[in-house]
């Protein structure tokens, strides 16, 4: 590896979700040079807890990427989450190290931005972060994070925003528990905790998948069936996670349990299906893992194909439960719409569709293309890329199991050559063993795909680094509600 400046890959840290709730918070402590504090502190100091706290009147300057209202304090930069630009308002501070945490206690002068938030679970769960804030402003606040962003390569083109912002998500996952009386609760555990949150509806959750849990939850007292507790490792069902085909309307359930012995599961998936007929297929999967991870390694079919199908591009999908598939089909044809202008294809190309998932994109994209060459880690998502190629009678794809950069290196290594590279990592972003391989390919053109343009720009640099030009940056907002959002850049050979 070249150790030049020049070609030093530096990776960055990962998007820092949003957090949960009015208050508590912990906000990151930045010293704020060359401004005065704006901040009025009262004089009553309180202990909160074994910590001392203070209420102070602010006003909000801003938003973080995450955002949260940035106010000054004392010379210090601090965030308050719900808080809005142009607002004041009064929120109390305690100490704990080096942090300050804040907590919004009252708007004293609101924004015109600012919106009663349509869920009542909004300040508990964290799970969406923009709920307070009108459409408008969640696209202004979308777009001028990614214009931020992207100001080392250029501007970016106006967000490509949802008609309807809402159930749109077409996989969703809940947790079940007890509450204080021993009756089962579900819902979703707080953003960045363990602590479930009791609901019956998310806005952004396909409705049939919220029925489906509430029905599951319904039904487990008279199977006997003891949600899992993780502290205990006793009980039996962790999580249900639902995947709906929104165009074919197809739905998976697969309950997610603590043991491989399921008595009665017969008579269970009976009941399920009976309730909820337009369920299409149920799998287990065993999760015996003290993780927080959803799915364990074993899975087994209890009724119907194991996987659901749906139409995107106008093409059709096996996807499986362990597979990555877009939470938002609806923008999702915007997104992939985009990505394939941008690689410019006239037929004849070799595109490399790197971090696969299902194959979507490398499909979609082969009908323009000579060859398409796809790698992803996850082999079951292999798998259903292979069949899907079958599915739709695409002769020029071939699909590869392994790491997107060790097969990169490989085809450097192997002197091969790739027109165009589409690559649409996860979170983390991409890797210097991939990048770097990129580089030597000589690929003329890129199209970057992303969930995090933090990770995105980390990787653009080094590219633009090593001899390319951003020609296009085109953010799509994929989660709305959220404060993620989708980019996807045209980067090409200079
Ligand atoms: C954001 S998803 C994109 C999937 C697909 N392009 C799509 O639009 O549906 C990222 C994918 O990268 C895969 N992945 C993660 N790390 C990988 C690696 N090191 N090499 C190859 N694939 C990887 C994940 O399993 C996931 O399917």
């Amino acid at each position: 590896m070249n150790k030049s400046k020049k070609n030093k890959y530096k990776p960055g840290k990962t998007h820092n979700q949003a957090k949960k709730t009015y208050g508590t918070k912990r906000s990151a402590l930045t010293t704020h040079k060359g401004d005065k504090s704006k901040g009025k502190t009262s004089k009553t100091n309180k202990r909160q807890g074994n910590k001392k706290s203070v209420t102070a009147e602010v006003t909000c300057t801003g938003l973080t990427n995450e955002g949260k209202g940035i106010v000054q304090w004392k010379g210090k930069q601090l965030e308050v989450e719900h808080l809005l630009p142009g607002e004041t308002a009064e929120i109390t501070l305690s100490t704990s190290g080096q942090h300050v945490n804040t907590e919004l206690k009252r708007v004293i002068t609101s924004s015109r931005d600012r919106i009663e938030p349509m869920c009542s679970y909004f300040y508990e769960c964290g799970g969406c972060q923009l709920l307070h804030m009108n459409e408008e402003a969640q696209k202004r606040f979308k777009q001028e994070t990614i214009d931020k962003l992207m100001k080392p390569f250029g501007k970016s083109e106006p967000i490509l925003t949802m008609d309807h912002p809402y159930d749109y998500r077409n996989k969703s996952h809940t947790t079940f528990g007890l509450n204080k009386d021993r009756q089962i609760i579900g819902g979703l555990y707080a953003q960045n905790s363990h602590k479930l949150i009791s609901m019956d509806r998310c806005l952004i959750h396909d409705p049939k998948a919220d029925e489906i849990w509430q029905t599951i939850k319904n039904m487990m007292k008279s199977f006997k069936m003891q949600p899992y507790n993780e502290d205990t490792g006793r009980g039996f069902l962790r999580h249900v996670l639902v995947k709906v085909g929104k165009v074919s309307g197809e739905i998976m359930v697969v309950l997610v349990v603590a043991s491989p012995i399921f008595k009665g599961s017969n008579n269970f998936v009976k009941a399920l299906r009976k309730a909820n007929p337009e369920i299409t297929t149920i799998l287990m999967n065993v999760n015996n893992q003290n993780t927080s991870m959803v799915l364990g390694d074993q899975e087994k079919v209890l009724f119907g194909k194991g996987t659901i199908t749906d139409t995107l591009c106008g093409m059709k999908f096996d996807i499986s439960a362990k597979s990555f598939y877009q939470i938002n089909p609806v923008q999702t044809e915007k997104l992939y719409a985009k990505a394939i202008e941008m690689a410019k294809l006239t037929g004849s190309e070799t595109v490399i569709d790197a971090y696969c998932g299902i194959g979507t994109i490398g499909l979609i994209a082969s009908q323009k293309a000579g060859k398409v060459i796809g790698v992803e880690l996850n082999k079951d998502a292999v798998r259903d890329a292979i069949r899907n190629s079958k599915r739709n009678g695409v002769k020029n794809a071939r699909f590869y199991q392994g790491d997107s950069g060790e097969f990169m290196t490989e085809m450097a290594a192997r002197g091969e050559k790739a027109d165009v590279v589409i690559m649409d990592p996860p979170r983390s972003g991409s890797d210097e063993a991939f990048l770097s391989s990129v580089v030597k390919l000589k690929p003329k053109r890129i199209v970057y795909v992303s969930c995090n343009p933090i990770t995105q720009v980390r990787d653009m640099k080094y590219l633009v680094q090593n001899g390319y030009e951003v020609k296009g940056i085109q953010p799509v907002d994929m989660f709305p509600q959220t404060v993620h959002v989708e980019n996807v850049a045209e980067i090409v050979l200079k």
